[in-house]
């Protein structure tokens, strides 16, 4: 068991046994997400935050940057045959969002993994994985997101991940929906 910080102390580099199999499946599953996703549906990429942001001090240990220091911020929800099913936060520091990691500020609705898996200087970190906790700033962004349809953080499971190019972070962090394990579970 991993612990961080203060902030962070729930995000686990293994599975909490409070996970059911198909979970497990999820939150630790290689590759990318999204063509996942695509196994068990229609997937639309709906964009909901674009801009540049000062890192949570609770987000630090994820780039191994410094708290407050300026990031490229990039939130999107993406929907199964309608329903909402993962909400995905990701970010960068602010230069190399210019610089490269550049390709992140083009993709509008096309996925970040477009640019991830193809590339042989990417390469991935572990995945953590937590049940929210109100103060995550994640479950921050989903209720910013969803307003009153936000569920109750410890309904909602998340992963996150570091992609590396040349001493270059990309944090992605991803949180399933409660809506999503219904939907996988009825399509695969
Ligand atoms: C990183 C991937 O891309 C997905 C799309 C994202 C985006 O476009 O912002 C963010 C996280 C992912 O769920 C993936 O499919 O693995």
């Amino acid at each position: 068991m991993e612990l961080f910080s203060p902030y962070t102390s729930d995000w686990l580099a293994s599975p909490s046994p409070s996970f059911s199999q198909q979970q497990k499946y999820w939150l630790f599953r290689p590759g990318a997400l999204t063509a996942g996703l695509r196994e068990i549906g229609q997937v639309q990429l709906q964009v909901v935050r674009e801009q540049p942001q000062g890192l949570h001090p609770g987000e630090a240990w994820m780039l191994q940057g410094t708290p407050h220091s300026p990031i490229w911020l990039r939130e999107i929800i993406m929907s199964i045959d309608g329903t909402k099913s993962v909400f995905a936060r990701s970010f960068t520091p602010l230069n190399a969002s210019h610089g490269l990691w550049q390709g992140m500020r083009r993709l509008r609705t096309r996925p970040l993994a477009d640019m991830l898996y193809h590339d042989t200087q990417i390469t991935r970190s572990r995945f953590f994985a937590c049940r929210l906790r109100e103060q995550n700033p994640l479950y921050r962004s989903a209720r910013r997101m969803l307003g009153n349809d936000c569920p109750p953080a410890h309904r909602m499971l998340a992963r996150c991940s570091v992609f590396w190019r040349q001493q270059q972070p990309l944090l992605v962090a991803e949180c399933f929906l409660p809506d999503f394990w219904a939907v996988a579970a009825k399509n695969r």
